[in-house]
């Protein structure tokens, strides 16, 4: 007597997808989806996916299964396996480049995006998943009165039964699609192997290509980088649930004004994002010629995110002076809720500044400095209310960028913590709370790893060399490229003296006019003043060899390995300094860091991750050597810390933490 079958959630969500905590339970091993998904298409009952909120991995799967998919208008769906390191395993790899095409499947299976019920242009304008409707009436509407009037044959709606459609050159697109995939994969397999996967599906009947998904699945699931995007989605979440003992918290609301005082670089990309989170601001600069720049510049940022949004301008609604206003006038100070400062990174100015703002702005203003290294507390000195001052940096370019470390002092109130953190999630990003120490955690961990790069060129590496091996690692951008980037004269942490080793290589070049990308020449050469295309130099080469002759440093070969360790070991090494001082309250956090503020390859976990899968025995077995060659640098000394987690035998990354005895003070 059953007409039709309707597969739906519950609490407003279709399917989040399988448990990804469950990849690596052994009670999983051997449970597969795909049979189930083949079953219910073999239905001969039609069976409907009601989708509502959001349909995502394994859940989307479930619905491809169905004969007909029904969606809520703000449902989301979406394959992200890619992005935890898997393929869609559950025939959806199949099943998806039937429904919807070759050049769409790709995309949303080797990127992981997650749909909204927007026609993309390249997308038939008929596309069964456009069908919005309110769910409550999906019974009454949609089963009885499509599926019930007989005669409607179930053959057509089974997916797997469908050819998938023909490009008329689709060789070409396929192999434009790999470079294309493999480009941005800096060395994650999953793309790729998501890639092969659909690739089959255009070669394959639909049986063999099954079995090939499951092949490159099983693939995946032992590859070591499925774990470690495991654990970087949970430690990501895990991170956010900073609590206050009191529970304090702050809601930002409409009502509530920011204002963002300075508009460097900084202060730009920090009010382009403030506007993006809808959040009311007001612009500020101490002088005319500065602000009309600044306004300037913002303004070209915002044009530009508007055109990257589906209603644009009228979406952000940055020309209304509700929105967004800038000034002079630090009387409008005096109504803001709270304060985002981003000058230069100077103390007796950011003091004078703190001063000031103490002195107009209302009681109850949090007083928040934009700052990548200087001290909180010292800051929070200058004005009368230390406890509503923090520490919130933001990564270049601040309105990109995921990452905001969020630093209390030793005054900061939970609540102001609270807010900061509220202030993250509002602007969509990552905030991470640490303690205030010089560089915090992120640039801390950063000084003796760019100090490494500079010294393997002083022994006889080239800057190209070190960046290949760290590019190949899986970052973005190598030290030397990144150095170029920035601009040479914006502090670098090499040059850090404290009586240790200490290289002037920088500063030489400085003295050289070789600031980097903005005059067209640094660690490498530009076509031009503000170029991107690095070329290895011939003048740095031979000015390196000049130097070590100077110095009387014997020129040597250094391997991958031998640069590799000695920039991420460094790094990791400091890393358990920063654990053991309390300054950070966990690896996870160390790690949600570097994956979202400087450019950490995700497939490989974040630094502490890493350390964990090469094994700490490892890790310090290697620094020790380094720092017998090289004893007067301090980086490469290994963390007591370090040793007395390998004297304890190596204890899984989550239980480090319980081998320090000093509980966090606010953390
Ligand atoms: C046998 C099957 C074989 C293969 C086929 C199937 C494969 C898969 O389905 S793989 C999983 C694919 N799905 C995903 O990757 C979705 C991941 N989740 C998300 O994108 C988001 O969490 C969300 C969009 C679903 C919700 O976002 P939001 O509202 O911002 O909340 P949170 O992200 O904070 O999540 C809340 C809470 O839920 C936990 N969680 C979410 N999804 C999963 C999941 N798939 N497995 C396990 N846990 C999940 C998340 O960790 C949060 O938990 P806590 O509150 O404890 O931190």
């Amino acid at each position: 007597s059953v007409k039709a079958v309707m597969i739906c959630g519950e609490n407003g969500k279709f399917s989040a997808g399988a448990d990804i905590k469950g990849f690596s339970s052994p009670k999983r091993r051997g449970i597969a989806l795909g049979p189930i998904v083949s079953l219910i298409e073999r239905s001969e009952k039609p069976v409907v996916a009601a989708i509502e909120g959001v349909a995502l991995g394994g859940g989307l799967e479930v619905a491809l299964g169905c004969h007909y998919r029904i969606a809520h208008v703000k449902a989301r769906m979406g394959l992200p396996e890619v992005t935890i390191g898997l393929l869609p395993g559950a025939e959806g790899t199949q099943r998806l480049p039937r429904l919807v095409g070759v050049p769409a499947a790709l995309d949303m299976i080797t990127t992981g995006k997650v749909l909204c019920l927007v026609i993309p242009p390249a997308w038939p304008k008929t596309h069964e998943f456009l069908l919005p409707m309110y769910l409550p009436d999906v019974d009454a509407l949609f089963c009885n009165s499509i599926f019930l009037p007989p005669g409607q044959p179930l053959g057509p709606r089974r997916l797997s039964l469908k050819p998938v459609p023909k490009l008329p050159n689709m060789e070409a697109f396929l192999s434009e699609a790999l470079v294309k995939v493999k480009k941005q994969a800096h060395g994650c397999l999953a793309p790729e192997l998501c890639f092969q996967a659909v690739k089959a599906a255009t070669e394959q009947p639909f049986a063999d290509g099954v079995r090939r998904e499951q092949e490159l699945f099983n693939v995946l699931l032992t590859s070591g980088q499925a774990q470690a995007l495991q654990y970087a989605f949970f430690a990501e979440r895990a991170v956010q649930k900073w609590t206050t003992p009191s529970g304090a918290s702050w809601k930002i609301s409409d009502s509530v004004s920011l204002l963002s005082l300075g508009l460097g670089t900084m202060g730009r990309g920090i009010v382009t994002s403030l506007v993006k989170a809808k959040i009311p601001v007001v612009a500020l600069e101490q002088d005319l010629e500065y602000l009309n720049m600044g306004r300037k510049a913002v303004m070209f940022l915002l044009e530009r995110e508007a055109m990257k949004m589906e209603q644009g301008a009228q979406t952000l609604d940055f020309h209304n002076p509700a929105r967004l206003q800038f000034t002079v006038d630090f009387d409008v100070l005096r109504d803001v809720d709270l304060v985002i400062e981003a000058v230069f990174e100077n103390m007796a100015l950011k003091k004078e500044i703190f001063h000031k703002l103490s002195r107009i702005c209302k009681p109850g203003a949090f007083l928040c400095t934009n700052t990548s290294a200087l001290n909180i507390n010292e800051i929070a000195s200058a004005t009368s209310r230390p406890q509503q001052v923090i520490g919130t940096h933001f990564f270049s370019p601040a309105h990109v960028m995921k990452l905001l470390e969020i630093i209390y002092g030793h005054h900061t109130s939970p609540t102001t913590i609270a807010t900061a953190m509220q202030l993250a999630k509002v602007l969509k990003k990552v905030g991470v709370v640490v303690g205030n120490c010089f560089g915090f955690a992120g640039n801390r961990m950063m000084f003796p790893y760019a100090q490494q790069a500079v010294f393997l060129l002083e022994e006889g590496s080239r800057p190209e060399a070190v960046d290949q091996v760290i590019e190949d690692f899986g970052f973005r951008i190598g030290p030397f490229r990144m150095s170029d980037l920035a601009g040479l004269d914006v502090g670098t942490p090499a040059r850090q003296r404290h009586g240790h080793r200490y290289s002037p290589l920088p500063d030489l070049l400085c003295e050289n006019g070789r600031f980097g990308q903005k005059t067209g020449k640094g660690w490498y050469q530009y076509e031009k003043a503000g170029g991107r295309t690095a070329k290895p130099d011939p003048w740095l080469h031979s000015f390196l060899s000049q130097y070590r002759d100077t110095h009387r440093i014997k020129t040597r070969f250094i391997d991958q390995e031998e640069i590799l360790e000695r920039c991420l070991f460094s790094l990791i090494n400091e890393g358990f300094d920063i654990l053991a001082e309390g300054i950070a309250s966990g690896p996870e956090h160390l790690d949600v860091i570097y994956i979202n503020g400087y450019g950490w390859p995700k497939h490989r976990g974040g630094p502490m991750f890493y350390a964990s899968t090469v094994g700490l025995s490892r890790i310090l077995a290697k620094l020790q050597k380094y720092s017998e060659a090289h004893p007067d640098v301090p980086g490469l000394q290994p963390s007591a810390f370090l040793k007395k987690l390998v004297a304890m035998g190596n204890p899984p990354l989550k239980e480090w933490m319980s081998y320090l005895s000093r509980p966090n003070n606010k953390l």
